[in-house]
């Protein structure tokens, strides 16, 4: 009779070549640690018994002068227990867990393939599970991940899931067969190290035995969970995805979205029919478009399908998102696409020249331009007024755009590389899709505002606080506006970092330097978009005593606004685009554009 240890690896290994036909080759990855080498001599046992052949692999990741001599001492024991073929593979890699993982999977995998083989076992234990499940969840995972190691993952077996490691040692131990154990598993370098030998006692210790089986059942449920959602999203993708992605497939009807790029993987999505799944399936099915649009699974994290959720979900006008490999994620009116790296980018273009299939690239200013005065006299631009108006010759505001608003705006090449000259011929950006509002529209707006601040705070002054950097054109035009006297604080904020929502978590870049303590203050922003770094910062003002505080913003996306601000004075409401122009960036670039427009889809995906 074997001892327990024993037989309880033998027959977890004769269970898991049991679909292997007589003659089968079957083969162990073997280090020469204990979990390995038991089940190296099982299969050992195994094999002739149900007519298969039995072989060994074993990896040489050349990280140190021992590890080809012990590598070797695998080898031959691996031709001690009768195993045929056995081979030391060479994978080099560099000194890090994962990429070791990665480096010997393939060694393995191509091996396997090489010598003909059924199936290659791996010696992982219910230990390794649990600790792979717990260094998951400590770093935030879903289902998928969460759901750990599969027994079958191709030709990939793992016989041992069940079994502990102690049961491996014992095996071990019961049969004479010496084992090595690994340094770098006891090497607190290593995170699943410090797992093992701390956390996984600890909290043994402080909430009761049966944590590593209850982690490694919480894989097997979350595995069943995660199998069924993957088929489901899987079936959905299928339904709503229309899909420019493969040339040979029927042509998708053509859609706006589909109409601006022809070229590139490109999958695109009704809003509608995304918002009404559930974030469970949404989430996959995004997923599964981004990997579809040619980005890479590795890198794609859930933090970016999160930023595509939200283009469903919160729209608010955001920036386009940017995915691994060059995938753009971007929504346009009710449609959202995923477009591939290969989707043409187009070099600068010049002024007025057209792109086939791709409306409202760059136009000729005077062909479209900003709200004309048939726009609401408020400056309100709502969402199915097209934003631009056509100008015919005789429109009075056709060369409006380019009279100055400021010396600051004027005459000055952009870094953009496209010079604004102040009183000539009109000319709009070729990164400009479509201006929203005009350089001469803003300064009209400039002094209506001027005019209001100056009548509300007639005999005081004012403490304008400018919001770097996007305010800089505000502040320069409205405080030269002003009649009453001001001095001028700025303060630098962040909530968008280098993500392309707001996250409501804003970072003071730059304080003010001086107390606004019994002080008018006036905010002067930009635009309020979401609005959340706007309710921050008054909170953040108030709490400094100033005499009275309120705002005056440029821009405003009514639509986008997700908190409620209580904002004195506003220039326009636009719709939900994301904006550039007169202080306003994207990545940076745009800020001195004299007017407010959108981009074309190049010169987002150029700059993203
Ligand atoms: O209403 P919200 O959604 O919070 O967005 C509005 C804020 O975002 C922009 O600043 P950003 O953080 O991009 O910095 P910048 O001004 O330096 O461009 C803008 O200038 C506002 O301050
Ligand atoms: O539309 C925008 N453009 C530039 N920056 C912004 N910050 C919030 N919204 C925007």
């Amino acid at each position: 009779m074997p001892a327990p240890a024993v037989a309880a690896v033998r027959l977890a290994v004769r269970d898991a070549v049991a679909d292997v036909p007589p003659g089968g080759l079957v083969l162990v990855a073997c280090s020469g640690g204990a979990d390995s080498l038991a089940l190296a001599a099982a299969l050992a046992f195994v094999a002739p018994r149900r007519a298969l052949r039995a072989g060994l692999l074993t990896v040489d990741h050349g990280w140190d002068d021992t590890s080809r001599p012990r590598a070797e001492e695998v080898a031959a024991s691996g031709r001690l227990l009768g195993l045929s073929p056995v081979e030391v593979l060479a994978a080099p890699s560099p000194r890090s867990e994962g990429a070791a993982r990665d480096s010997r999977r393939a060694a393995l995998l191509a091996a396997g393939e090489r010598l003909g083989a059924h199936a290659v076992l791996l010696g992982h234990t219910l230990d390794d599970q649990a600790e792979t499940v717990l260094l998951r969840l400590a770093r935030g995972s879903g289902a998928r991940s969460l759901s750990g190691m599969p027994a079958t993952d191709g030709a990939i077996r793992r016989p041992l899931l069940r079994l502990r490691r102690d049961q491996t040692r014992q095996a071990c131990q019961s049969l004479g067969l010496e084992f090595w154990d690994d340094p770098t598993n006891t090497d607190p370098a290593f995170a699943r190290a410090r797992t093992r030998s701390t956390v996984l006692p600890v909290l043994e210790a402080e909430l009761g035995p049966g944590i590593a089986e209850a982690l490694a059942r919480t894989a097997d449920l979350l595995r069943a969970d995660a199998d069924a959602l993957e088929a489901q999203a899987e079936s959905v993708y299928a339904e709503l995805a229309g899909s420019a992605a493969d040339a040979t497939a029927p042509r998708a009807p053509r859609t706006p979205l589909a109409a601006e790029a022809e070229l590139g993987p490109r999958v695109e999505f009704d809003v509608a029919a995304l918002a009404g799944l559930t974030q469970a399936l949404r989430s996959r099915v995004l997923r599964r478009a981004a990997l579809a649009a040619g980005s890479s699974a590795s890198a794609l994290r859930a933090d970016h399908i999160w930023a595509v959720e939200d283009l469903v979900t919160r729209w608010r006008g955001q920036k386009p998102v940017p995915l691994p490999s060059g995938v753009l994620a971007r929504r346009t009116g009710g449609r959202i696409a995923l477009v591939g790296p290969d989707a043409p980018v187009r070099p600068d273009m010049p002024a007025g020249a057209g792109h086939p299939g791709c409306p409202g690239v760059v136009r000729a200013p005077g062909e479209r331009g900003g709200p004309t005065s048939r726009a609401p006299a408020s400056g309100t631009l709502t969402p199915g007024t097209p934003a631009s108006g056509d100008r015919g010759p005789g429109d009075p505001a056709r060369n409006e755009e380019d009279r100055p608003v400021s010396q600051a705006a004027t005459a000055k090449p952009d870094h953009d590389g496209t010079s604004i000259p102040a009183g000539g011929p009109p000319r709009a950006h070729p990164d400009i899709d479509e201006i929203l509002v005009s350089r001469d529209e803003i300064a009209a707006k400039i002094a209506e505002l001027a005019a209001r601040v100056d009548a509300d705070y007639a005999g005081r002054e004012i403490l304008l606080v400018g919001v770097l950097k996007g305010a800089v054109m505000v502040m320069a035009d409205l405080s030269r506006a002003l009649s009453v006297p001001i001095t001028m604080e700025f303060m630098a904020v962040s909530s968008y970092g280098s993500t392309t929502s707001s996250s409501g978590v804003v970072r003071i870049l730059k304080d003010l330097d001086r107390s606004i303590e019994g002080q008018d203050v006036l905010v002067v922003e930009d635009i309020i978009d979401s609005g959340l770094t706007l309710s921050w910062l008054l909170r953040n003002l108030r709490s400094r005593g100033p005499a009275s505080l309120e705002v005056l913003a440029l821009f405003r996306k009514p639509e986008a606004i997700t908190v409620d601000v209580d904002v004195r004075y506003v220039g326009f409401d636009i719709p939900s685009a994301f904006v550039v122009g007169y202080g306003l960036d994207y990545a940076e670039h745009y800020r001195t554009l004299p007017f407010v427009g959108t981009l074309t889809p190049e010169a987002i995906a150029r700059r993203a």
